[in-house]
Parts: structure tokens; sequence; C-alpha cells
């Protein structure tokens, strides 16, 4: 294994490597000894690809004679949970459709989302890392997170992706989630909490203390500039 103790060898050695190993040394170079950057998590179902959408798109094709909820008459974070409330077989068949093959893959990015991400990556200054719970039926959900990154924010950007069912445990500075509670482990989180809207979360009063975010239209850069010391 290649060992890098100083950045001024990390220069040189860097010369020697591919591309693929010089952004990686980079990130080493920036991320370790700057201990200024300003790390932000973004959240992938709801806040960078379109899951309610997706999901009542391919629910009403597999079950057309289903009852189902509109978007707008959406609440809770749980869509299994509110399907099971319309008629209790109907929690299994919402869950049926997310953990079907394509499911993940075939998501639309939300309007603006990918385009804010790729300008915050470029940021001086900021690290930015996608940050997404894979479903535990995992024979399909991780790779198509990593596929879906892969297709909408480009081969390099699967350096930032990290899956955790617990983002507690995630150091950063601000985690933009449309997840309106984020429990986990550790009590004390190092992030700030953004709620990104969606639709299951837009009635929901939250804590006067808890920012949004609205929408990627929303003034995003002025949340991470907040954050700068
Ligand atoms: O009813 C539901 C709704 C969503 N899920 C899954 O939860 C995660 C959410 O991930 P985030 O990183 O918090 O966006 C996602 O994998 C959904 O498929 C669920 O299990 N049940
Ligand atoms: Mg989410």
């Amino acid at each position: 294994m290649l060992r890098i103790h100083s950045t001024p060898l990390l220069g040189r050695v860097s010369t020697l490597l591919s591309e693929p190993c010089k952004k990686i040394c980079g990130n080493m170079s920036s991320g370790y000894t700057s201990g200024k950057k300003l790390r932000v998590l973004v959240d992938m179902d709801g806040v960078l690809a379109d899951f309610e959408g997706g999901f009542l798109k391919k629910y009403r094709s597999r079950y057309p004679t289903e009852p189902y909820i509109n978007l707008d008459d959406r609440r809770g974070f749980w869509v299994s949970s509110q399907y099971g409330r319309l008629r209790s077989d109907l929690c299994e068949k919402a869950i049926s459709i997310w953990e079907s093959k394509d499911f993940f893959i075939d998501l639309d990015p939300l309007p603006g989302g990918v385009k804010a991400v790729k300008e915050m990556a470029e940021m001086e200054n900021t690290d930015v890392f996608i940050c997404t719970s894979p479903i535990k039926h995992y024979h399909h959900c991780p790779h198509e997170k990593y596929a879906w990154v892969e297709k909408h924010l480009g081969h390099e950007f699967l350096e930032q992706v990290i899956l955790t069912r617990d983002k507690t445990l995630i150091t950063g500075d601000i985690l933009i989630d449309d997840k309106p509670d984020i429990l986990g482990v550790e009590a004390k989180p190092t992030w700030e909490h953004i709620l990104f809207t969606a639709c299951h979360n837009k009635h929901l009063t939250v804590n006067p203390s808890q920012r949004r975010l609205n929408s990627w239209s929303d003034d995003w850069r002025a949340i991470l500039n907040s954050k700068r010391q």
C-alpha cells in the first residue's frame, strides 16, 4: 500500500498517479491539512432524487385498481405507514415498489439539485458528500444508488458517496435532508440539520430553530455561508 506522509511528498507522488488516484490524494491533502473546509452532507431520496414521484408512478402502474395517496395528501415520512393506514395490505404493496429492480436508478432528479451539488463541489473550502440510507432489502438499492450518482453527477462523484443507516455517526457541518427526525446512536451529531421541504413534511410545524431549504431554488448558498467561519 502506498503511504503518503506529507504534503510536499504528496505533490511529487501525485505527478506519478493516474487521474482517479490524483483525485483521492487531492481530497486527502486538502481535507486533512486545512481543517477549515465546510463539510456539507446532502441526502439523496427526497432531496436529489424524486423518491415520492417515482414511487407513485410505479405503484399506480403496478396496482392500477388499488387506492393511492396523491402527493398533496402525503403526511409523514414513511410512505408504507400511510398506505398501511389506508388499508393494511397496502403497506406491503408499497414496500414492494422500492424493493423492485430499477426503482432507485429510475428516479428522476429533483429540479435544481444536481446543478446545486455540482456548484457546491466546485466552491472553495467546501467538501460535499451524498449521505443516503439504503433499504435493508439490499439486492438492488445500494448498487442503484451508486449508479444514480454516476449517471447524474459523474463518475468522480462516486468518491463522495456515503451509504449509512445512521447519519448521526457521520461528521459534517450541515446535513440537508427531508426526514424531519434524524436519529441514531449519536445523541449530538456534529451537523446542523437543514430540513429540505418535501410533500410529506411541508405541513409540519418544526422547532423554530430548525432551518428549512424549501427547494433548490431557495438560497442554499446563504445557508452554507452562514456556517463558514
Ligand atoms: O416508507 C418508506 C419510505 C422510505 N423508505 C426508505 O428510507 C430511505 C430514506 O433514505 P434517506 O437517506 O433518509 O432519504 C430510502 O432508502 C427509502 O427507500 C422506507 O424504507 N420506507
Ligand atoms: Mg431523504
